[in-house]
C-alpha cells in the first residue's frame, strides 16, 4: 500500500492541476450566495423534470413493442438520459468530490440514470464512481445495493464491498475470482489514504414519492442521497463466493449542512479523543453525548443530547413532560372521543370518532401514517372516554414517539432536533407539549418562561419553558420536513387542540426535523421573538415569523 502522507500530497498536486474537476468544501454551505444556491437547486429539479417527462414518453412508445416491460423501461431511461446529454441538458457534468450543488442530503431519486444526469453519481450501473486513473484516482461516490454483501451496521456505519468478481452483477460465464485492487476499489483505498470524503447513495425499498409522482413509476426501489462518508479502513476477506474481496468501513461525517449525523458519530468522550489522536489530524467533527436521556425514561426511546467536543453547553434545565398540563379550569371539558367500538375501531364506518374526521375517513392508514398528510387538518383520535382498547387503529399521536430523536447543537439556531432513523412520510413524529396557559388567565405573558419556548396556539399559549418535551427544541424552516396538525382525543375544546407534528415527506436518518412556524404562530407573540431565519434551505425567506 502507498504511504498515506506522500500519497495525499501527490493528490493535492494533481487536483490543483486538473482543470476539469471541481473540488468542493465538505460543507455545502460555501460562500455562494443564497440566490445561486436556489438557482442551482431549481436547475437540478428542472433537469429531473425534463428527464421524467421524456423517459415516460419513450416508455409509452416502447412498451407496446417490447415483450418485457422491464426492457422497455431500461431502454427508455437510458435513451432519455443520452438524448439530454447530446442537448447539453445534464447538470453538474464535471466529476467532483464532496457535495454536489443543488442536491441536498436526504434527496430521493427513482432511477439510477437520474443520479447521472444531475452529477451525483456518474455511472449508470457501476457502484463506485471515481475520478482520475490508477494510483491517482479518488472515489467520488458509491451506490449501496444488495448485489454486493454491503452492510449498514448501524445508521451511518457502512461496510462496503470492493468492485468485481461478483456473478450477481455480470452475466458472463467467467467464474468468480479474487478481487483485484483496481478501478473503484483502488479509488476507494486512495480516498481512505488521502482522507477524502465520498458521497453515499443508498438504494432503498419503497417507491418514490418526492418531487412529484412519476407516471411510469414501476419500481419498488429508489435512491436516497445519504451525504458524505469518510473511508476509515480497508481489509481483505473471504466473500460470499469463497474468493477474496475488499471490505471498506465508511462512517458518515457529522455536521453536514443538513445536520446529518450517524449513530456512530455519537461516541463516549474518551473514545472520541483517542480516535482523534489516531487519525493524525483528520478533522471529523465527532459529537459527544452530554445527556443520555433528556426524558429520563419517560419517552419510548432515550433522547440523547449531543454537542461537538469543544462545546460543553447544555440547555437550561426543564421538567420533561409526555402529556400536556392543562389549567384546573379546563378539567371539566376533559372528555374527548366517546365511541363504543369493541374491535379496535377496525370497522371505521361505525366509529363515531372516525366519523368526525374529514368526510368520515380515517386519518391513519394500517401503518399508522397519515393517509394524506396534506389534506387532513383536524384529526379526531379515539381517547380515554372511548370503549375501544389502546390498540385501536385510531390512536397514534397519544402513543408516544416511535422514532429515535436526538437534540444537537446547530450552527446558528441554538439547539435543534434530528432523527437517528429513517422516518417515512406521514409518520407521527412528536407533539408540542408544555403547560397550557389561557390568554385571559391570571398568569401574565410577562411571567411566562423564556420566549423561545412559548407557542401561541390561538385559544391559549403552550408554555414549554419550565416543562416541555422534545418538541420545544424543533426549529423553524422555510422548507420544512414536518407539518403540524390539530388533534383531538381527550377534551372538547378545539381552540386548544393538541399540536402534533407529522413527517411531510420521507426523512433520512441524521436529518434535522423542522416545521414552518408561520403555520401556527399567531397574534402578537411574533413581535417579541427574533425574526432572522438561519434555516439554510434553498427556499429561505430570510425571516422566521411573517
Ligand atoms: C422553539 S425554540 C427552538 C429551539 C431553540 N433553537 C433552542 O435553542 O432551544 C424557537 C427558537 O429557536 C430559534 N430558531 C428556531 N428556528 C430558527 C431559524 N430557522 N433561524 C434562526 N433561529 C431559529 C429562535 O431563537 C426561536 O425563537
Amino acid at each position: 500500500m502507498n504511504d498515506s502522507k506522500s500519497f495525499g500530497k501527490k493528490h493535492e498536486e494533481w487536483l490543483s492541476t486538473s482543470a476539469h474537476i471541481t473540488c468542493q468544501k465538505l460543507s455545502s454551505s460555501s460562500d455562494k450566495t443564497l440566490k445561486e444556491k436556489i438557482l442551482k437547486r431549481k436547475n437540478v429539479n428542472k433537469v429531473l423534470e425534463i428527464f421524467r417527462d421524456l423517459s415516460h414518453k419513450l416508455y409509452c412508445e416502447y412498451k407496446s413493442s417490447e415483450v418485457k416491460n422491464l426492457k422497455a423501461k431500461t431502454k427508455a431511461l437510458i435513451e432519455a438520459a443520452m438524448s439530454m446529454k447530446v442537448k447539453h441538458q445534464w447538470e453538474n457534468t464535471g466529476k467532483r468530490l464532496g457535495h454536489v450543488d443543488g442536491i441536498e442530503v436526504g434527496d430521493r431519486f427513482q432511477y439510477r440514470p437520474e443520479l447521472v444526469i444531475i452529477g451525483l453519481h456518474q455511472q449508470f450501473s457501476g457502484g463506485i464512481d471515481y475520478l482520475g486513473k490508477g494510483e491517482y484516482s479518488l472515489a467520488t461516490s458509491i451506490v449501496v445495493t444488495q448485489k454486493y454483501a454491503n452492510v449498514m451496521k448501524s445508521s451511518g456505519c457502512l461496510v462496503y464491498e470492493g468492485q468485481g468478481s461478483n456473478p450477481k452483477v455480470r452475466t458472463t460465464s467467467v467464474p468468480p475470482c479474487d478481487q483485484k485492487l483496481e478501478g473503484g476499489s483502488l479509488a476507494l483505498m486512495n480516498s481512505m489514504n488521502a482522507r477524502h470524503p465520498v458521497r453515499v447513495i443508498l438504494k432503498v425499498c419503497g417507491k418514490f414519492n418526492g418531487m412529484g409522482e412519476w407516471k411510469n413509476n414501476v419500481s419498488d426501489y429508489s435512491y436516497v442521497y445519504d451525504g458524505l462518508y469518510s473511508v476509515d479502513s480497508m481489509t481483505q476477506d473471504r466473500g460470499q463466493f469463497g474468493k477474496l474481496v475488499f471490505k471498506f468501513v465508511l462512517n458518515k461525517i457529522s455536521d453536514q449542512s443538513s445536520a446529518s449525523v450517524s449513530s456512530r458519530d455519537v461516541v463516549k468522550e474518551t473514545e472520541t479523543f483517542s480516535k482523534r489522536k489516531k487519525s493524525k489530524g483528520h478533522v471529523l467533527d465527532k459529537d459527544v453525548v452530554r445527556i443520555n436521556d433528556i426524558s429520563e425514561g419517560k419517552e419510548n426511546f432515550p433522547i440523547r443530547l449531543v454537542t461537538p467536543i469543544n462545546c460543553v453547553e447544555k440547555p437550561k434545565p426543564f421538567g420533561y413532560l409526555v402529556k400536556m398540563i392543562y389549567p384546573k379550569m379546563n378539567h371539566s371539558t376533559l372528555l374527548g372521543g366517546e365511541c363504543n367500538c369493541e374491535n379496535a375501531c377496525v370497522d371505521s364506518l361505525k366509529c363515531v370518532c372516525i366519523a368526525k374526521n374529514n368526510g368520515g375517513t380515517i386519518a391513519y392508514g394500517g401503518n399508522k401514517r397519515l393517509v394524506s398528510p396534506m389534506k387532513s387538518s383536524f384529526i379526531y383520535e379515539c381517547g380515554p372516554s372511548c370503549a375501544c382498547s389502546s390498540s385501536c387503529i385510531n390512536r397514534v399521536s397519544q402513543c408516544g414517539i416511535q422514532f429515535q430523536l436526538e437534540i444537537f447543537k446547530t450552527n446558528s439556531k441554538g439547539w435543534g432536533v434530528r432523527t437517528r432513523s429513517f422516518i417515512p412520510s406521514g409518520s407521527f413524529v412528536c407533539e408540542l407539549i408544555g403547560e397550557l396557559v389561557h390568554q385571559n388567565h391570571g398568569k401574565a405573558v410577562s411571567n411566562l418562561h423564556v420566549d423561545d419556548y412559548i407557542f401561541n396556539i390561538g385559544g391559549g399559549l403552550i408554555d414549554a419553558g419550565k416543562h416541555g418535551n422534545i418538541g420545544r427544541f424543533i426549529n423553524h424552516s422555510c422548507c420544512p420536513n414536518l407539518c403540524m396538525k390539530d388533534v383531538m382525543y381527550d377534551h372538547n375544546n378545539k381552540s386548544v387542540a393538541h399540536k402534533v407534528l407529522y413527517a411531510l415527506k420521507d426523512i433520512a436518518a441524521g436529518r434535522e426535523v423542522s416545521y414552518d412556524y408561520n403555520n401556527w404562530c399567531k397574534g402578537n407573540m411574533k413581535k417579541v421573538l427574533s425574526n432572522i431565519c438561519y434555516c439554510d434551505s434553498s427556499e429561505c425567506k430570510g425571516y422566521i415569523y411573517k
